[in-house]
């Protein structure tokens, strides 16, 4: 392709991403599926000059105002994530002199929210919450997620799954806290390999592999996954109980548990019941009223703790938005609590870095239920479930993940027994 033709794609493509009208990554796939010919290095291209944009928007929506044409174009140019050669192709020379000028800019010198690359209502909390790690944080947000995957203790065991891979040429490594994860190196198509197509893996980032096992589900329970979407943390939880007892997986979504069928077909489980619910009050839910041995609410939120994969996030969301959020979170545990017998547990988990979404619901939930629900130390149940360093992933009685201190995506994670 010639290198404007594909420096133009690169400019519709952020134009569609731009109005934040949906999630990123779907258009970035729609964008492609409608471009079949291009090849796989002109995709990369494409989506890593993309996400490129999306974290550094701030700073290169600044640095190019000094240019000419088209603002997409110029920041294309600008968050540029191929050949340097090729792009330099693409340009003409009014933008080949001024992309030099550009670089020549000091960012060091340049102001604060230039180099965090946050909106103000999202830096501000951050770094109150975290004074000399907020830095650190913006740094690991703006790099791309490891690749981690869940094993399938089902199937298989980790060591066996690390020698299948490495014999495919892919090296893993465990990863430093789950007992189920493995690490990859680079970003390797896994979706043809033997471990995978028998269900011997499930690409699942540390963090999330981390609230299956906060849940500690055991064979032989009843178990709800309140908001089980396509199921990551189900297949988990399924493993767990190695099959048995009964796993429903509610959602209201009835795509998103759709997207839950094939991966339960590779898992070899079939103690999963997959419901979609009209509401968290929905009868088949009361039905179930103190019926229940665990509950995970991995409720739905901000996201704000995946922005390594979904930068648009900080851009997509508004206060506004998280606020309603939260009422919605409240709501989902109000209901999910309902479902647990006396000496069961109840967990409350998100993807999110903000206090509102995390521990002030835990923090409301108990001050309505403390009578009712005893609040359980993450620390002591990660301790149990062979997580290695549990002291480093909490805070207070919480599970606290962030990017740059545990390298997994930021989650948060509270748990309580009913009396
Ligand atoms: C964080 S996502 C779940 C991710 C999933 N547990 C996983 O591990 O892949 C939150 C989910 O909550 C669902 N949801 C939103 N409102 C809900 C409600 N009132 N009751 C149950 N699920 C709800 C959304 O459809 C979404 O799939």
């Amino acid at each position: 392709m010639h290198p404007n033709a594909l420096l133009e794609l690169a400019t519709e493509l952020l134009h569609r991403v731009m109005r934040f009208d949906s999630p990123a990554d779907g258009v970035v796939s729609a964008f492609f599926r409608e471009h079949r010919a291009l090849g796989a290095r002109e995709r990369h291209t494409l989506a890593e000059t993309t996400y490129n944009v999306l974290r550094n928007r701030l700073l290169f929506q600044h640095l190019a105002q000094s240019g000419k044409g088209e603002m997409e174009r110029r920041l294309a140019i600008l968050g540029w994530q191929g050949n340097e050669g090729f792009l330099r192709a693409a340009l003409n020379e009014q933008e080949q002199h001024w992309l030099e000028q550009v670089k020549k800019v000091d960012r060091t010198s340049l102001p604060e929210k230039l180099r965090h690359n946050l909106p103000e209502w999202l830096a501000e909390p951050l770094h109150a919450e975290l004074g000399n790690e907020f830095w650190p944080l913006v740094d690991s947000m703006n790099q791309s997620a490891a690749l981690d995957l869940r094993v399938n203790t089902f199937k298989a065991k980790r060591d066996d799954v690390q020698a299948a891979l490495a014999q495919a040429n892919i090296q893993a490594v465990p990863t430093p806290y789950s007992p189920w994860g493995l690490r990859i190196d680079g970003k390797p198509n896994l979706a043809k390999l033997d471990v995978f197509t028998k269900g011997e893996i499930e690409v699942q980032d540390e963090g999330s592999q981390l609230l299956a096992l906060m849940t500690d589900a055991k064979r032989g329970e009843m178990v709800v996954d309140f908001c089980a979407g396509a199921g990551g943390k189900t297949l988990a939880l399924g493993a767990a109980m190695r099959n048995t007892g009964m796993l429903y997986a509610f959602d209201i979504s009835g795509h998103r548990l759709a997207a839950l069928k094939p991966r339960l077909a590779r898992s070899g489980l079939s103690n999963v019941h997959p419901v979609q619910i009209a509401h968290e009050r929905d009868a088949r839910v009361k039905r179930l009223a103190g019926k229940i041995d665990r509950v995970l609410v991995d409720a739905p939120c901000s996201g704000l703790g995946t922005l390594r994969r979904n930068p648009d996030m900080k851009w997509r969301q508004s206060p506004e938005a998280i606020k309603e959020l939260t009422q919605k979170q409240a709501a989902i545990l109000e209901s999910a609590a309902r479902l647990v017998k006396p000496g069961g547990r109840l967990v409350y988990a998100t993807c999110s870095l903000l206090d509102e979404e995390n521990e002030a619901i835990a923090r409301a939930f108990i001050e309505a239920h403390g009578r009712d629900f005893q609040p359980l130390p993450a620390s002591e149940i990660l301790d149990k479930a062979h997580v290695s360093a549990s002291q480093t992933l909490v805070r207070d009685e919480f599970l606290r993940l962030w990017p740059h201190r545990h390298q997994t995506d930021g989650f948060f994670a509270a748990a309580w027994e009913r009396r």
